[in-house]
């Protein structure tokens, strides 16, 4: 990890932060910047083999006068014991929690029509339903009498998510549960907001879509305005000022960080095809034909 942060080292000390997905891609470059500004991190994911490796990597970071201190603990946040395990165990270790970063997640490539009720549940359990369970347990377990601010990761799904409509569908719902929660919760003191990343490669992500994975990401780049990939070490410092006091009177919003990817071009490609419905016939209509029999013989 070679990124250092732009922001005052000793920022989050003496503070506690559970990142869920912290052992890979966008979860470990958050998890290294929280540690270089003094953060306690516990990262949460289902196989313990990342988890140990990245707490043997990321622990090189921090230096011996730091605060800083980073456990794992094996957690499918599709499960609600095991989210309340996450939780309690946190609170047991540290006896508080000021962050939670919703960043566990992700999904398969298919066409709607192709996929099976049990891969829609599984996108869906994992990234709506595993979202939902973590910030209720983190809220009724401390910060409804302490505060805290969350952090939930979505996707660029602002034109749908041709391709990962589940992904897209859950993703919608976490935006909109944001927004519920940051009133619900405001009176306790909590923050929430969500960040939409764009097409960000890491080797996990990547590695995720099998073979797929290389060409998906180099077909996004032309639907960059940056006409390049996005990295996690690009996603974390968003993360972490929103976590931070300069976001003291943000809540309820989504900052997308995707270099201008959602107000332009689209992979999907839609075929020709006369499957459309007809117009209605009318002058419009008949002016068009007759412009389109004046063009044609050109073209
Ligand atoms: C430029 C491209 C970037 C685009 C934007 C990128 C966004 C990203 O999010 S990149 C990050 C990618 N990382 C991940 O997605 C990591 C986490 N993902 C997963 O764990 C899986 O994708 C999961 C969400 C589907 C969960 O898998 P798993 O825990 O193994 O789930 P289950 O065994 O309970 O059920 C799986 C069920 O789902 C269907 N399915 C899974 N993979 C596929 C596939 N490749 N094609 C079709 N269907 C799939 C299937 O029905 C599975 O059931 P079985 O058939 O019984 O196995
Ligand atoms: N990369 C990109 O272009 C984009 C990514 N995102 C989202 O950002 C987040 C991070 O993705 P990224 O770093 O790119 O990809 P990764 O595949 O590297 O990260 C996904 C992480 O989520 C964890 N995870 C997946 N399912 C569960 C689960 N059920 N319970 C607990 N942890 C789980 C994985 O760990 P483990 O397998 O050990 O459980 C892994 O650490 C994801 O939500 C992803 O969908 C959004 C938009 C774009």
């Amino acid at each position: 990890m070679a990124a250092r942060s732009v922001f005052r080292s000793g920022l989050f000390n003496g503070r506690v932060a559970i990142v869920t997905g912290g052992a890979t891609g966008i979860g470990k470059a958050i998890t290294a910047e929280l540690l270089q500004l003094g953060c306690r991190v516990v990262i949460a994911s289902r196989k313990s083999e990342r988890l140990e490796a990245a707490v043997d990597e990321l622990s090189q970071l921090i230096i011996s006068s730091s605060s800083a201190s980073i456990t794992a603990v094996c957690c499918n946040i599709r499960h609600e014991d095991q989210v309340r395990n996450m939780v309690a165990s946190t609170l047991r270790q540290y006896g508080r929690i000021d962050y939670l970063v919703n960043n566990g997640g992700g999904q398969f490539s298919s066409p709607a029509a192709n996929m099976s009720l049990k891969g829609w549940n599984a996108v869906i359990d994992t990234n709506l339903t595993g979202t939902f369970l973590c910030c209720r347990e983190v809220y009724n377990e401390w910060m409804k009498d302490h505060g805290g601010t969350i952090v939930n990761i979505i996707a660029d799904m602002w034109r749908g998510f041709p391709g990962m409509a589940h992904t897209g569908a859950a993703r919608a719902a976490v935006e909109n549960l944001t927004k519920s929660l940051a009133i619900e919760w405001a009176s306790s003191g909590v923050r929430i907001n969500s960040i939409a990343p764009g097409s960000i490669f890491s080797k996990t992500a990547m590695e995720n879509y099998k073979d797929l994975g290389p060409m998906m990401f180099q077909m996004a780049v032309p639907c960059i305005p940056a006409k390049r990939l996005g990295f996690p070490e690009e996603i974390s410092p968003a993360v972490c000022f929103l976590l931070s006091p300069a976001a003291s009177f943000i809540s309820g919003a989504t900052l997308k960080v995707d270099a201008g990817q959602s107000l332009y071009d689209s992979v999907w490609e839609i075929p020709d095809h006369s499957a459309w419905p007809a117009p209605p016939e009318g002058e419009n209509v008949c002016a068009l034909r007759e412009v389109m029999k004046e063009l044609k013989p050109k073209l």
